[in-house]
């Protein structure tokens, strides 16, 4: 997914600096509860083990390839005050005697894994890395004594629930931009054909124009139709009538390759193609490359059909300069160079130079 980077990181800092802030009003709280013998030791963990941990990262995200990297970074970010928080509880209890909270290390979790955005691998392995620190600590520390179990358990239970949650977050959004890349395709593409829609069609069609226009390049735009489509349809059914749809589509992917030119499907059994910077001599070329392909196609036409293989008849406008020209008026040439082919025999192409509006 593109994201917006400068975007991303402010809001990233903004984050960051709430961060910062909490840690500070939690400061405040935790001070109101210490034995004032303890205060150097608390101040120690939390201006200078946990603030710079947080003013690197601040730093980083002035690195050039931060956002890239981000994920890893807040993944160590989480990890690193975690085990600061298990430090001080350790150093606590052995020191003093006295028995730190250990809600701060969920609150970690859940600021990083949301407010930062660590994704859901990372987010477990860090939260798997942070439980086993917290499990191992009782280990060594039995700072809650009777409580020891059920402070466990209730660590463990908050942090798998940050990752399933992460889970579940992340899966809701890939399925969302699934959903909607397919909406998007929906809304661009002609489903039987895989061409872009006649509205579509329009957007490009126009856009390129405007470039044509202002690199002073020829265009050309071709409207093609197959031929007696309604007699193929009564002979062999609307199903296998789609099927020629398809090849038309096809053979026009097969002959248009370049990234520029656009393919789309106009309606019913029409089709446009609008290229630009190219030659008449390219263009005639590819007429007679797409009536060999349906030559080579050699799909079997209804008896009463003018030819007895389907064929389709080629329209092309030919503009050396796009200057004064509008989509429109191109279209409505081809699709009279179109009804000239139709008229002199179909399964042919004829190019007319869009002279008098240049
Ligand atoms: N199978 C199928 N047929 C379609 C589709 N869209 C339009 N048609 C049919 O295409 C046929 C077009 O017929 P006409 O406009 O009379 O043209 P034609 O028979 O090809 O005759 P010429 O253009 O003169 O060669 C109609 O019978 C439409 O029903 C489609 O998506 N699938």
């Amino acid at each position: 997914m593109q994201i917006n980077k400068p975007r991303e990181l402010l809001r990233l800092r903004i984050a960051l600096i709430i961060g910062a802030v909490l840690v500070l009003a939690f400061m405040a709280a935790d001070l109101m509860l210490l034995p004032s013998s303890m205060y150097e030791l608390y101040i120690f963990d939390r201006l200078l083990l946990q603030f710079p941990i947080i003013l690197v990262v601040v730093v980083l995200s002035f690195w050039r390839r931060f956002i890239q990297h981000r994920a890893y970074i807040f993944a160590g970010l989480l990890i690193a005050l975690s085990y600061s928080n298990y430090w001080l509880i350790w150093v606590c209890w052995e020191e003093h005697s006295f028995i730190f909270p250990y809600e701060g290390t969920i609150l970690y979790a859940f600021f990083c894994v949301f407010a930062l955005g660590i994704a859901f691998k990372l987010a477990l392995a860090a939260n798997v890395i942070n439980i086993l620190g917290f499990l191992g600590l009782m280990w060594v520390a039995p700072v809650y004594g009777d409580r020891v179990p059920i402070s466990m358990a209730f660590v463990s239970g908050s942090l798998f629930i940050c990752v399933y949650a992460r889970y579940r977050l992340d899966r809701s959004v890939r399925m969302l931009k699934e959903t909607n890349d397919r909406l998007l395709k929906l809304s661009k593409f002609d489903p039987l054909s895989d061409l872009l829609n006649r509205r579509a069609l329009r957007e490009q069609s126009e856009k390129l124009l405007a470039l044509s226009k202002r690199h002073k390049v020829s265009m050309a735009v071709m409207m093609l139709d197959l031929d007696d489509f309604k007699k193929y349809n009564d002979c062999f059914g609307h199903q296998q009538g789609d099927e020629a749809i398809k090849i038309q589509a096809r053979i026009m992917k097969q002959v248009f390759k370049r990234e520029t030119d656009i393919l789309g499907r106009y309606g019913g059994e029409e089709f446009i193609v609008v290229l630009s910077d190219i030659q008449k001599e390219q263009v005639e070329k590819h007429c007679d490359a797409l009536l060999n392909k349906w030559k080579e196609a050699a799909l079997e036409h209804a008896q009463d059909a003018k030819h007895p293989l389907m064929s389709c008849s080629i329209g092309v406008v030919f503009a050396k300069s796009a200057e004064n020209m509008s989509i429109d008026c191109l279209i409505d040439e081809a699709d009279k160079a179109l009804y000239e082919a139709k008229e002199k025999g179909k399964a042919q192409f004829v190019l007319n130079q869009a002279q008098y509006l240049e």
